[in-house]
């Protein structure tokens, strides 16, 4: 779908460093660094993390208090205007004329990213195919769906072939088939299409399942950067299923020193040192139980906000 070169391996796609925005007294980006490289990017955090005040200062639109950022290469407070030829975004909230068709309205976004008539009409109708909107794509918009909106938007985004596209929140509002439909777009976007995605959520389920890397931040702070597979890599406790007595089998296994969780039919154990898979079979066979399964548990990534969200944050599994 794109043509233009995206950056060389290696290359940053985003790069901050001491990001700062203010509003009056509220901090909404506090000394953010990072460094992502291209491919499909989650950016996850809570209501009023700072997730659509980075994005905006991403598009040269809002001024970083202090601190400086680049995307693509270009620095954000003096290139915006060159960062957003190259970039798509679909902002959070919609304001999607009624009386407008799909086709209408996706050609003047194009038009106004400075694309003439007549390829603005090609790309249009591609886009809105690619999003699976091309039947429909001469009805008003008012009549369209939550889902129908969101990929409206989503085709504006990308009518103008970016490098980037920034989605802002794209799941938002759409049932369990509508965001399992949004998410499979996110990712062709990706590795299709070949152009670099920077999506937020704050459902760390489903940037997990779609992602190349995550940026998670928290009040405006970064929590973590790093590969969605090290982030869900391999955790320190074993998970062992057993098909009966399992009650039996944590209390033998806390007399030979085991820190041992009990969770449902599962028991949780905290990995000491390999020997404790011996233990395990030994307790069970001494105990007439059958092991169904024993494995190290991967990390979800909800773990990276339970000590700051157990009383009640709005961060969600999806
Ligand atoms: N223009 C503004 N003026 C004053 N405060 C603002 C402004 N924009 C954002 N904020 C504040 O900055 C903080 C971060 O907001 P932001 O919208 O970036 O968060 P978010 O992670 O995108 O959350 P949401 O998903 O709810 O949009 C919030 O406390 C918000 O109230």
């Amino acid at each position: 779908m794109s043509d233009q070169a995206t950056p060389a391996t290696g290359a940053s796609l985003i790069r901050t460093e001491g990001l700062t925005k203010r509003f009056g007294t509220v901090t909404a980006v506090d000394g953010l660094g990072v460094d992502v490289a291209p491919g499909v990017v989650g950016l996850v955090g809570a209501n009023g993390a700072g997730k659509s005040t980075l994005l905006k200062m991403f598009l040269g639109l809002l001024t970083p208090t202090s601190g400086r950022a680049s995307v693509l290469g270009l620095d954000v407070a003096t290139e915006g205007e060159r960062i957003r030829e190259r970039v798509g975004y679909m902002p959070e909230h919609d304001c999607l004329p009624p009386d407008m068709s799909a086709t209408e309205f996706v050609v003047q976004m194009a038009r106004l990213s400075g694309l003439p008539r007549t390829s603005a009409r090609e790309r249009t109708a591609d886009t809105l195919r690619h999003v699976g909107l091309y039947e429909e794509r001469y009805r008003p918009m008012g009549g369209y769906s939550t889902g129908m909106r969101q990929r409206v938007k989503l085709a504006q985004a990308l009518a103008h072939d970016p490098q980037l596209v920034l989605l802002d929140e794209p799941t938002n509002g759409l049932d369990p088939a509508g965001r399992d439909e949004m998410l499979g777009l996110i990712r062709r976007i990706g590795t299709e299409f070949g152009i670099s995605v920077l999506v937020t959520s704050h459902l760390l389920g489903e940037l997990e399942r779609v992602c190349d890397s995550v940026v998670v931040i928290d009040g405006g702070r970064l929590l973590r950067s790093s590969s969605t597979a090290d982030m869900t890599a391999v955790s320190s406790v074993v998970v062992v299923e057993v098909d009966a007595g399992e009650e039996d089998l944590a209390a033998r296994l806390r007399r030979d020193g085991l820190g041992v969780e009990r969770v449902g039919r599962l028991l949780e154990i905290g990995l000491r040192d390999d020997g404790i898979y011996d233990l395990v079979r030994d307790g069970a066979a001494d105990l007439g139980i059958g092991l169904v399964r024993m494995e190290r548990r991967r990390h979800r990534m909800a773990e990276l906000f339970a000590a700051r969200h157990d009383e009640g944050g709005d961060v969600r599994v999806g």
